[in-house]
């Protein structure tokens, strides 16, 4: 990367780094990362998916320490996840990671578990592809979910927003079993109240059909796919690259493993010059709380604000304008009773999220306060 081309907020880090270089995570392991200078040339080696020029880099220690939003601790949304760019010092197989460069994107969920934690899934990244199956795992409901996780999980600067993209995969059965099938699906998603939605249905095992996603995979852009396990993610990530079918659901003959499922996320080059991460499926999609439900689900505020009362709560309320919309079937019930639904969800996580930043600014604040007593008593050390 040329340094006039470095992002803004990078320069200063270059500068306190002069031994260092930028490189980007392709992969993370338990024990540290897989990195390249550049991640997005060269034809990847069959089978391993991963960029030739990879190589492995040792993180820091901090990073590799449980998670835990105490003590003034890195939380694991600041520690680098695939997509990351870092820099690294050292050669071969010295190489270690000396900083995280700042990100201009980053994709989160809520982790699963009793306590507060945000999963990073992927940084830096243009497009979202959120990949469904029309099969059983065909759900608008869930569709929603995913792009409220993905608007404004961009930076709020100057940076344009991540682009989500509805890929619509086994098109081919769907439309054999049931002819229509993909246009009522593709209509099912225009109710979603987003004119603007990038929605393709795709067979992801034809080569010429995935040529549909080429608008998002330019040279020097990076892709993430998201979506169930089986929903098709391998499938479409071994056309997109012009391999033969591999590493996917069917049963591999080579060993009893039986199903393969993606148990790690890749940076993977496309011969288009694009990046693409892989992730594995995701059952569960809780918010951060740091999503406004707000923008995806504009119709419905929009009608809310048309209602008489202001803190029209839309059950029984004269003059409730979200009700009539959905007497009069211009709002379908369940996409609102999921507004609601997930509105409560956000709130919730955002309360948890704001719990935790206290703790972190207290935590702060009390290593500060027990500092100055140590300097008042022992003298400045
Ligand atoms: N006919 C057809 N089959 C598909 C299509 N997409 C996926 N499949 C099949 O569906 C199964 C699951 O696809 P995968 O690509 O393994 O799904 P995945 O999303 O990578 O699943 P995980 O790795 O578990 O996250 C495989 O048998 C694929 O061949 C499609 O568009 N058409
Ligand atoms: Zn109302």
């Amino acid at each position: 990367m040329p340094a006039d081309a470095f992002p803004p907020g990078w320069a200063d880090l270059i500068d306190a780094h002069p031994h260092a270089r930028p490189a980007r995570i392709v992969e993370q392991h338990r024990s540290g990362y897989l990195v390249a200078e550049s991640p997005d040339t060269g034809d990847s080696a069959p089978n391993s998916g991963s960029s030739p020029n990879s190589y492995p880099a040792e993180s820091l220690p901090e990073w590799t320490r449980p998670a835990q939003y105490r003590k003034g601790e890195t939380a694991p949304e600041e520690r680098p996840a695939v997509g990351d760019w870092v820099l690294v010092e050292g050669e071969g197989g010295s190489a270690r990671i000396v900083a995280l460069l700042p990100r201009w994107s980053a994709i989160k969920r809520g982790a699963a578990g009793e306590h507060y934690r945000q999963q990073l899934i992927a940084a830096n990244v243009d497009t979202v592809f959120v990949v469904s199956g029309l099969d059983d795992d065909f759900n608008p409901r869930r569709i929603e979910r995913y792009l409220l996780l993905v608007r404004g999980a961009g930076d709020a600067g100057e940076q344009p927003a991540i682009e989500p993209v509805i890929v619509l995969t086994k098109a081919d059965l769907a439309e054999a079993a049931t002819p229509g099938a993909v246009a009522d699906a593709v209509e099912a998603l225009r109710a979603l109240g987003d004119e603007s939605l990038a929605v393709c249905a795709v067979n992801a095992r034809d080569r010429d059909s995935v040529a549909a996603l080429a608008p998002w995979l330019r040279p020097g852009r990076t892709a993430v796919l998201v979506g169930s396990s089986g929903a098709g993610k391998s499938t479409l990530t071994n056309s997109l690259l012009g391999i033969e079918r591999m590493k996917t659901g069917e049963v591999r003959e080579s060993d009893s493993r039986g199903r393969h499922t993606t148990t790690h996320r890749a940076l993977i080059p496309l011969p288009s010059g694009a990046c693409l991460i892989d992730t594995p499926g995701m059952r569960e999609l809780k918010p951060t709380g740091e999503e406004d439900v707000g923008e995806s689900f504009a119709d419905i505020e929009a009608l809310a604000g048309q209602c008489r009362f202001r803190d029209c709560a839309h059950a029984r309320e004269p003059g409730c304008a979200v009700r009539a919309a959905i007497e009069a079937g211009t709002l379908d019930p369940q996409r609102f009773a999921n507004y609601l639904k997930l509105r409560d969800e956000v709130a919730g996580a955002a309360d948890k999220l704001a719990d935790r930043l206290a703790q972190k600014s207290q935590a702060r604040v009390q290593s500060k306060a027990l500092n100055k007593r140590l300097d008042d008593k022992y003298g400045k050390r």
